[in-house]
């Protein structure tokens, strides 16, 4: 007989009969969540924010541009689409910055964030837009929605030990 050595984990895993059959699931499979790709897009120690519409889903509170991805599309690909749609400005990712699941009472959200660059050649001036540019220090002042708290959190840990900011 061909006696294999288990470690302790999987020996008391193959030896408790309630585990024998069952395939373990994480317990919360997201299945209802609606994806969202956002764009955090910085340049020069600032940040590009809008309100959103007073009719729309947390009408009238700040918002980083973003949307809904669309069927097959990733949310990188969702983020600097709906950046250029919202803003005008064609951004590149720098790097995802952070994604979480979040329940509004109305609807649930995945949320991912991306940090991203202008692409140099495409950078119209940006203050005719519903956009506005503004101070990456006056982020936590801001009206953002319960969502955005957790990556508000990171820009600003972020800021801080990166002093010379996030060009
Ligand atoms: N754009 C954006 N949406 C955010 C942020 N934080 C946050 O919780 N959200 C939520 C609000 C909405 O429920 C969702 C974005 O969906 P949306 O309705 O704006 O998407 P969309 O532009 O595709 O809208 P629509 O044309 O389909 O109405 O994400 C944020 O910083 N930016």
């Amino acid at each position: 007989m061909i006696r294999k050595e288990l470690s302790p984990v999987s020996f008391t895993a193959l030896h408790n009969s309630s585990n024998r059959h069952s395939i373990r699931f994480p317990k919360r499979v997201d299945m209802t969540s609606i994806p969202i790709g956002i764009a955090v897009v910085l340049s020069q120690g600032r940040v590009l924010v809008g309100t959103r519409d007073q009719d729309a889903h947390l009408g009238g509170q700040a918002e980083f541009p973003g949307g809904k991805c669309e069927a097959g599309e990733s949310a990188a690909k969702c983020a600097i689409r709906e950046c250029l749609e919202e803003t005008g400005l064609q951004v590149e990712i720098a790097e995802r910055l952070h994604q979480e699941v979040f329940e509004y009472p109305d609807r649930t959200v995945s949320l991912t964030f991306y940090l991203c660059r202008l692409v140099e050649a495409a950078a119209p001036h940006p203050s005719a837009l519903p956009f506005e540019w503004v101070e990456l220090e006056t982020l936590p002042a801001r009206n953002f929605p319960s969502g955005n708290q957790a990556v508000l959190r990171i820009l600003a840990d972020r800021f801080k030990s990166e002093s010379q900011g996030l060009h």
